[in-house]
């Protein structure tokens, strides 16, 4: 896809807070096996500050899935770099990467990704537990309890609903107070009230634990729960804003639709 950047690509805000993340020109390619390389990133600089939920959108294949795996330290940019908090992620050993990430990156995926014949409250522990971390049950609980299901605690992931497997997945997610949130289609399986629920919950726990997420979506009506949007289309910067009104505005979602689709837009 041909995209024309827009004139006015600067934020709308000026942070100047030191960010939790700041990604520096991060290029990448995919070089599959027996096919041609495929450029997916190319030149991505965005910084991301504690208490801000970010929406990364754009079309089919413009690199929001590949940014958001460079950003969480899953794949390693041909180019650039990624910064938690003073730490260079590529400086580290692979080792030393997933520790950090363990401790500091919490990631929420569309398919909520828990497991199955755990509890909710296992689930939660899980990540910590993997890390040989002290589990004490009235933390899970409190985590339990902030995103609405302390009384769930016993119950296994098809004994909940959708959204309720997706706060589950965020409970866990925020567990270690990692600092830095990503989410994946976080609303992708949901309808639209636990939907709602999940991005509401989202917003809360960015501001209250001062977090920076950053979440990746097709939906103009996800994207409204956000501070700001940032368009991607052919790997880079195509469009970025401040989403207005109020935390998920319907209208505010009709302007986010237009604004991808108006001419020279994404789509
Ligand atoms: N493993 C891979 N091997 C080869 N090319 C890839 C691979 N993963 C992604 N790509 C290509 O890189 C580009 C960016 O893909 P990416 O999945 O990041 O886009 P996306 O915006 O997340 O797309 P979607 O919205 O469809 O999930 C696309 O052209 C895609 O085909």
């Amino acid at each position: 896809m041909r995209c024309t950047t827009r004139p006015d690509t600067a934020p709308t805000t000026g942070d100047h807070r030191a960010p939790l993340l700041e990604l520096v020109d991060l290029r990448h390619v995919h070089r599959p096996r027996g096919a041609p390389p495929v450029r997916a990133l190319d030149g991505i600089s965005l910084r991301l500050h504690p208490g801000s939920l970010t929406a990364v959108m754009g079309p089919s294949g413009s690199g929001k899935s590949t940014l958001l795996h460079c950003a969480a330290g899953l794949d390693t940019p041909e180019s650039g770099r990624v910064l938690l908090g003073d730490v260079d992620l590529g400086s580290l050993s692979e080792r030393r990467r997933t520790l950090l990430r363990r401790e500091r990156i919490g990631i929420v995926f569309q398919a909520f990704n828990l497991v199955a014949s755990l509890t909710a409250a296992q689930n939660v522990a899980l990540p910590a537990r993997l890390a040989r971390r002290r589990v004490p049950a009235s933390a899970v609980t409190a985590a339990l309890d902030e995103v609405g299901l302390a009384d769930r605690a016993g119950h296994r992931p098809a004994q909940l609903s959708g959204g309720q497997q997706q706060r589950v997945a965020i409970a866990r997610a925020l567990f270690t107070r990692p600092g830095v949130l990503f989410a994946d289609e976080p609303t992708g399986a949901l309808d639209s009230a636990s939907s709602a629920e999940v991005l509401q919950l989202l917003r809360r726990c960015t501001r209250a634990g001062g977090t920076a997420t950053l979440m990746v979506t097709h939906d103009p009506a996800a994207a409204s729960w956000a501070d700001e949007v940032v368009v991607l289309c052919d790997g880079r910067v195509h469009d970025r804003f401040g989403v207005p009104g109020p935390p998920g505005d319907p209208e505010a979602a009709t302007v986010i639709a237009r604004r991808l689709t108006a001419p020279g837009g994404a789509r």
